[in-house]
C-alpha cells in the first residue's frame, strides 16, 4: 500500500492482491483453516483519504458518524456504517492507542467485492497505516501488522509491501524477494463468492493429511519458476484448492474458465475463495491483446470501454451459458 501527504490531510493506495498458488491444508480446531498461499499485491487500487475536522472546519452530526469522526464510500456497495472494514481498522487503532477518532475519511472502491481480490482486507490494512499517520500514533510496522491480524485472516499481508508466501490462517508472512513484475488479465464474472461459504463448500475428503509428506514442494517449484522467468511452466504449476469445488457447484463460473482458457494457452486460474480468474502473461502487451480477444468473443457493447482510473474494466457477454463480468489488465506492484 501507498501513504502520502496530501494538502489537507493523507491518502492510501489500497492493492487488490491475486493468490498464484492457494492449498487448504486441513480445518483447525478454532474453525479456521491452514493455507499454504503465494499472494501477489497488484496495480488496482481502492483509495482512501483523511481530512481533520480542524482544516476543513466541518462539525458532523449525520448518520453513522459521530461529531468527530465521518466515513463515506463511493464506488460500490459495501457498507457505510461500523461493519464496513475500514471503520473497524480505524476503531480498532483508536482503542488500542487511546485516541478518539477525527476527521473524515473517505474510501473510494475500485476492486470488486467477493472477488477473492483481497479488496476489504487491503482497505483495512491501508486504514491502519493511513491513521497511524493522521492521528500520530506512530506504531511500528511489527506492531500494525499485530492489529491487522485481529480485523481478517488476509490483512497482514498488505503490510509485506509485496509478494509474500501466507501460511497459518494467512497470517504467517514469509515476504519474497527476486520475482519479476509479472502481468495478468482479470475476469470478475458478475457472480460472487462469500468467502466463508467456500470454506463450508470444502469437505473433509478434500484435506489429505500424507500431501504434505515427501510430496514434490509444488509451491516451492512455483516461486523457483517465477525466479527463473519461466513463466509458461510457472503459468501451469499455478493451482487453487478452492477452484475445482467452485467450478464444480457454478457451471457459469466453469464455463467463463472454459473461455479463457480457450484464448490464453497459459490457462486460468481462480483467486482466493472465487469469484475472479486470472491469466499470466508474459508481457503487459501480450496481456492487452488476450484483453482484446476476451473482449471480441465476450463483449456486451452497451457497457464496453467503461474506463477505471487505474486499469481498464471492460463488460463481458458469453454465449452459453451467459458470462458476464469485468475485465481488467494488471501487474503486479512493488
Ligand atoms: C480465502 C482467502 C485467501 O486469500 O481470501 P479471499 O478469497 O477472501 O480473498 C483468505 O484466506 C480469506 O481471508 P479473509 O477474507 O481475511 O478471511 P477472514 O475474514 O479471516 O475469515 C472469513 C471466513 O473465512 C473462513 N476462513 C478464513 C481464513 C482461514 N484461514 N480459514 C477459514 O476457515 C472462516 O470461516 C472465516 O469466518
Ligand atoms: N471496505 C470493504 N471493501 C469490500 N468489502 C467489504 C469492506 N468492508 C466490509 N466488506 C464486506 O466484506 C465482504 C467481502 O469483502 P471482499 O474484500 O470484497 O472479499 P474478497 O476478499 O473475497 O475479495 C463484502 O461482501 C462486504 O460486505
Amino acid at each position: 500500500m501507498f501513504v502520502s501527504r496530501t494538502t489537507v490531510g493523507w491518502e492510501a493506495l489500497a492493492p487488490a492482491k491475486l493468490n498464484l498458488y492457494l492449498d487448504v491444508l486441513g480445518r483447525r480446531a478454532d474453525g479456521f483453516h491452514e493455507l499454504e498461499m503465494l499472494m501477489c499485491p497488484v496495480r488496482l487500487f481502492d483509495q482512501l483519504r483523511w481530512t481533520s475536522n480542524d482544516r476543513a472546519e466541518i462539525h458532523f452530526t449525520e448518520g453513522e458518524s459521530t461529531e468527530r469522526f465521518r466515513f463515506s464510500v463511493a464506488g460500490t456497495d459495501v457498507p457505510s456504517d461500523e461493519t464496513n472494514l475500514a471503520m473497524k481498522a480505524a476503531h480498532l487503532l483508536a482503542a488500542e492507542a487511546g485516541v478518539e477518532p477525527y476527521g473524515s475519511l473517505s474510501l473510494t472502491k475500485r476492486i470488486p467485492t467477493q472477488a477473492g481480490m483481497g479488496g476489504g482486507s487491503s482497505d483495512a490494512a491501508a486504514t491502519l497505516q493511513l491513521l497511524n499517520q493522521a492521528w500520530g500514533v506512530n506504531y511500528s510496522k511489527q506492531r500494525l501488522t499485530g492489529l491487522a491480524a485481529q480485523l481478517g485472516s488476509d490483512v497482514p499481508f498488505f503490510f509485506a509491501g509485496g509478494p509474500a508466501v501466507c501460511r497459518g490462517r494467512g497470517e504467517i508472512l514469509q515476504p519474497q524477494s527476486g520475482l519479476p513484475k509479472l502481468h495478468f488479465v482479470v475476469v470478475k464474472p458478475d457472480e460472487s463468492i462469500s468467502t466463508k461459504e467456500a470454506f463450508m463448500q470444502l469437505n473433509a475428503g478434500q484435506f489429505d493429511p500424507q500431501k504434505s509428506e515427501g510430496r514434490e514442494k509444488p509451491l516451492e517449484r512455483l516461486l523457483e519458476l517465477l525466479r527463473n522467468g519461466m513463466l509458461t511452466a510457472a503459468a501451469k504449476a499455478m493451482s487453487n484448492s478452492f477452484q475445482s469445488v467452485i467450478l464444480a457447484s457454478q457451471p457459469i463460473l466453469a464455463s467463463l474458465q472454459a473461455q479463457m482458457t480457450a484464448l490464453n494457452s497459459w490457462g486460468a486460474t481462480m483467486t482466493g475463495s472465487g469469484s475472479a480468474f486470472f491469466g499470466l502473461c508474459g508481457t503487459a502487451q501480450q496481456a492487452r491483446h488476450l484483453a482484446g480477444k476476451l473482449r471480441a468473443v465476450l463483449e456486451d457493447g452497451s457497457r464496453a470501454g467503461a474506463k477505471h482510473e487505474f486499469g481498464e474494466g471492460h463488460y463481458l457477454r458469453g454465449k452459453t451459458p451467459r458470462t458476464h463480468g469485468t475485465v481488467w489488465t494488471t501487474s503486479t506492484c512493488y
